[in-house]
């Protein structure tokens, strides 16, 4: 038995979802043995796999976030192409049957799939609706604007029917990233980074400032609560503390698990924007494949991700962890099978993302060292936050810091 390595970030629901899906492809054959190991969260196991790899132990197969990208594309040679490592191995592959906007994010300007599309997704909005019904919210209307989320978040503080309004995971890549999408402006030059070159950083423009500013505003009294630089907010959520969340899809597992009496919006946008809304971008993560491995384990992935791909797979992946179903077979038979009409807004982070088609503003964003970019909004949205400077002043300075960081990644 020839066993494979597969090095993720996944907690609470999606673990279980790791370690389902590792147990059944065992079980479905006797060549290979997938063996999960969890790294932390999306940054830290990124780290640790590149740390492996210069070590000369890395693993078979590593989960990197999406703006992880990038740095793995820059990898030159630690890496081999998922469409490779299919071919060669004589597995079935067809691009077609993918989603068509998370295949090209993660393929190179070629059009060669680099890595395999494990986790999807988009973020969008939860409420809790008994939260809603405290504070004499309509439990049935989630706000749709971002003006809207201030409204009501205000509402649930002053009423004490939760002691926080709203929070967020991923300030960075809900209120950044996928902000510029979704209002369609633009977030970087070079079609956000997609184009290659050098990117310089836009998000200090008004319609950016002044969100930064209100989510500011509303966190000097705790009417925002901030949980932390990746998923953490989900815990407020859960725990009741805040009544509205921002969070992506692959949050629902953990949400529909606590039993709690949720509700499903879409992500908000801002009403001063006047392409919005307009789609939102693939987030989640990827599956690498490091290169200098024996054939035997390369078939041994092959096998895996062939396995991934069945529709009844992706259908048990989508339905239980909220990330999107990468295949369209997946997604078609989850309609057919009445399964959202059972579970109001369960599409909606697809229909958010395919709704339009995506202009420059909205393909999502890349950078060769977007993960040290991300760090450094989080330290100047994080001082802003703690009240020691303004919103202008913040995004100010994580576009000069973040400009510089881009220059030295690209040795300029
Ligand atoms: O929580 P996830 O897995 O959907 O990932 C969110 C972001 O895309 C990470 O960069």
């Amino acid at each position: 038995v020839t066993q494979i390595s597969w090095w993720h970030a996944m907690t609470g629901a999606n673990a279980e979802v790791v370690d389902k899906i590792a147990k059944d492809f065992n079980a479905s054959q006797k060549d290979y043995e997938l063996v999960p190991v969890f790294k932390g969260t999306y940054p830290e196991a990124l780290n640790a796999g590149i740390a492996a790899f210069r070590a000369k132990q890395a693993p078979d197969i590593l989960q990197v976030f999406d703006v992880g990208t990038g740095v793995m594309m820059a990898a030159e040679g630690a890496v081999k192409p998922v469409a490779d490592v299919l071919t060669e191995s004589g597995a079935q592959f067809d691009k077609g049957q993918y989603l068509p906007g998370i295949v090209a994010y993660y393929s190179k300007p070629d059009g060669t799939m680099l890595s395999f599309p494990y986790n999807s997704s988009s973020p969008i909005l939860y409420y809790n609706k008994d939260i809603f019904q405290k504070a004499g919210l309509d439990v049935n209307t989630p706000p749709k604007t971002w003006n809207e989320v201030w409204e009501a978040a205000k509402k649930i503080k002053s009423s004490g029917a939760a002691a926080c309004g709203y929070t967020s995971t991923w300030l960075t890549w809900i209120h950044t990233e996928n902000f510029a999408a979704w209002n369609n402006v633009s977030w970087a030059t070079q079609q956000n980074g997609l184009g290659g070159g050098d990117v310089e950083l836009k998000i200090n423009a008004p319609l950016y400032v002044n969100h930064f500013q209100a989510l500011a505003d509303l966190a000097k009294d705790g009417t925002f609560k901030y949980g932390g630089r990746t998923s953490e907010a989900k815990q407020l959520f859960l725990a009741g503390e805040c009544g509205i969340l921002t969070e992506s899809s692959g949050g629902l597992g953990d949400i529909v698990k606590s039993g709690m009496n949720y509700g499903i919006g879409q992500l908000p946008y801002d009403s001063d924007a006047p392409g919005a809304p307009q789609n939102t971008t693939p987030g989640g993560a990827s599956l690498w494949v490091f290169g200098g491995k024996s054939e035997e384990q390369y078939k041994g992935v092959a096998a895996f991700f062939s396995y991934l791909s069945k529709t009844e797979v992706q259908e048990y992946l989508h339905q239980k962890s909220g990330y999107l179903p990468v295949t369209l077979a997946a997604y078609e038979a989850t309609k057919k099978s009445g399964f959202y009409e059972k579970n109001p807004g369960r599409e909606t982070p697809i229909l958010q993302m395919m709704g339009k088609a995506p202009t420059d503003n909205s393909k999502g964003v890349r950078l060769p060292n977007l993960p040290q970019v991300r760090d450094i909004q989080n330290e100047e949205y994080e001082k802003m936050l703690a009240g020691q400077q303004t919103a202008q002043q913040a995004l100010d300075n994580a576009v000069s810091r973040g400009n510089a960081a881009i220059k030295e990644a690209l040795g300029n």
